[in-house]
């Protein structure tokens, strides 16, 4: 995954702070080693006040080490980190927090049973018994959500029955409550849908006016070039590159961070003439009150299900996998009804989850479990398990997903993109007939991301078809064949062809435009 050090290319020099006032954070030559990886091996940048600075590289470069360090999660082992200039100790996740640096990580870490006022709290200040206090918590906490989510939140409820990305909402207003000075997002802001995008980026610019600093971490390009004011570009550990905003564009960072021209992605060949119907919806009903809709995915098509967040398509795409139950209608794959997962996995059916830390992975074992588990059986022989086997398929399926196995590593320290492509990996091992993916490119590299797009379209060109959720606008335009948009619980739109655009999309999701299909 790592381009080769590129030597040639003019980078600027980690810039010294442009003002006489001390920047909030500044980091020199930060290095940190885990046995012989070399995760980060020159840190330096520096953020000022009321800067957003967008911090890109590619799976692996060492992003989230860099995180960890300024959040005192790992000590450096070589050089410094000063705080309003500075030298500052980050001996603790604590004292980062003291010194006004708060991180949103990469995993979304709410605890399930507390309440969401609760978790909006977890770990700040001491616990309180008076009845004002806790008043004065729970309008703070109201205010600080109804500024990011648009409207309040149930405050009282398990954070546990949010969604996925009510949860990021929930430990991004964590992280307001604090009143940082350097805020942290470390790819923060993957499962929010384009409206919460929007309002993010608005409360980010409100409190940076006021002199918060932002370190902003993600792989959407366009996302980076509408929020950051400044780019700092990592490559295999080290910085090797940064930039103004309005000196730069997509393609020379894209240039640094690879090491390697921008590619131009190539052109997916879109299905010719799909074959028969693999999954037919009839009469469906998600909600009680939500109208009922009917639609045929056909072998050989990639079909997006998109909208905002909550209108319906999570729910359909795991009900199709057999994992939730409709309230009406019929569910068909390959003309037999669905009726539990396990039905659905004996048609060929499989899900990669969205949540891959819930769902899909087993933190505690190693990459190579966690590639076989649902498929091990293929390499048992009179009953034990041959891991030669195991090993040999997976070399095969990781060189289709550009992941490169290591030694017997836990999952737990691959870098997110990797753990993704791994959880993927599995999937294809099982040569599925109905592919259904929930997000599956969310914290992948663009140039991964290419060639996943490319993974799933040989996918379908081989006779599978494949259902994929995304809440990236210009993967959905790129990628599909077609988009069923729903909104209210319901599809609302179907768009293809030369009608598949990122206006219409997103007009289709306020529930205008598109063809209408109700
Ligand atoms: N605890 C750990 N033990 C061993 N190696 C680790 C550990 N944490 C990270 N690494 C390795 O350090 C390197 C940098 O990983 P890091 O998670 O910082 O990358 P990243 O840029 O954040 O990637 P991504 O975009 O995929 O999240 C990778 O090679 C990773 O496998």
């Amino acid at each position: 995954m790592r381009g080769p050090r590129m030597e040639s290319i003019p980078t600027t020099a980690p810039q010294p702070p442009t003002t006489r006032v001390a920047p909030v954070v500044e980091a020199r030559s930060l290095s940190k080693r885990f046995g012989a990886t070399k995760a980060v091996s020159d840190g330096s940048f520096h953020l000022a006040p009321g800067e957003v600075v967008a911090l890109l590289g590619e799976n692996g470069s060492g992003k989230s080490t860099l995180v960890k360090l300024l959040s005192g999660v790992l000590r450096p082992d070589g050089g410094e980190i000063l705080v309003a200039g500075e030298p500052t100790r980050l001996r603790s996740p604590r004292a980062a927090l003291d010194a006004g640096i708060v991180t949103v990580f990469q995993e979304i870490l709410c605890a399930r049973d507390c309440s969401v006022l609760d978790n909006l709290w977890l770990g700040n200040g001491s616990a309180v018994r008076s009845r004002a206090a806790l008043r004065r918590r729970r309008e703070l906490a109201t205010r600080a959500w109804t500024a990011l989510a648009g409207r309040p939140a149930g405050l009282d409820q398990p954070a546990g029955a949010l969604s996925l990305m009510q949860q990021q909402i929930c430990v991004i207003v964590r992280a307001l409550l604090r009143e940082p000075k350097l805020l942290v997002l470390d790819e923060s802001t993957s499962t929010l849908d384009v409206t919460l995008q929007q309002r993010l980026f608005g409360e980010l610019r409100r409190r940076t006016g006021e002199g918060m600093a932002c370190l902003f971490i993600s792989h959407r390009m366009d996302e980076v070039l509408t929020v950051a004011d400044r780019f700092v570009a990592l490559r295999s550990g080290e910085v090797v590159g940064t930039r103004g905003r309005g000196e730069t564009d997509g393609r020379e960072l894209i240039r640094l961070i690879s090491g390697q021209e921008a590619a131009t992605p190539p052109r997916l060949e879109r299905a010719a003439s799909p074959g028969e119907v693999a999954v037919e919806l009839t009469g469906v009903r998600l909600r009680p009150a939500s109208a009922p809709f009917g639609a045929r995915i056909r072998a050989g098509e990639v079909v997006g299900l998109a909208g905002l967040e909550g209108h319906g398509q999570d729910e359909l795409i795991k009900a199709i996998a057999g994992l939730h139950r409709v309230r009406e209608g019929e569910i068909r794959v390959h003309g037999s009804g669905v009726r539990g997962y396990r039905r659905a996995v004996a048609r060929g059916v499989v899900y990669v989850p969205r949540d891959r830390k819930v769902e899909g992975m087993a933190d505690v074992l190693g990459v190579l479990d966690n590639y076989g588990l649902p498929t091990l059986r293929r390499d048992q022989r009179l009953g034990l398990v041959r891991p030669g086997r195991t090993r040999k398929r997976f070399r095969q399926d990781a060189r289709t997903v550009n992941f490169v196995p290591g030694r017997q590593e836990s999952i737990g320290r691959l870098s997110g993109g990797n753990q993704q492509k791994v959880i993927i990996a599995r999937w294809l091992a099982a040569a599925p007939r109905v592919i259904l993916l929930n997000d599956p490119a969310r914290g992948v590299d663009q140039k991964t991301k290419h060639e996943l797009y490319q993974v799933f379209r040989d996918l379908a060109a081989q006779g599978a078809a494949v259902v994929m959720l995304s809440s990236e606008v210009g993967e959905l335009v790129h990628l599909m064949d077609r988009v069923l948009v729903f909104h209210d619980g319901s599809l609302s739109a179907e768009l293809a062809g030369a009608d598949l655009t990122g206006e219409a999309l997103v007009s289709a999701y306020f529930g205008a435009g598109g063809r209408s299909v109700s």
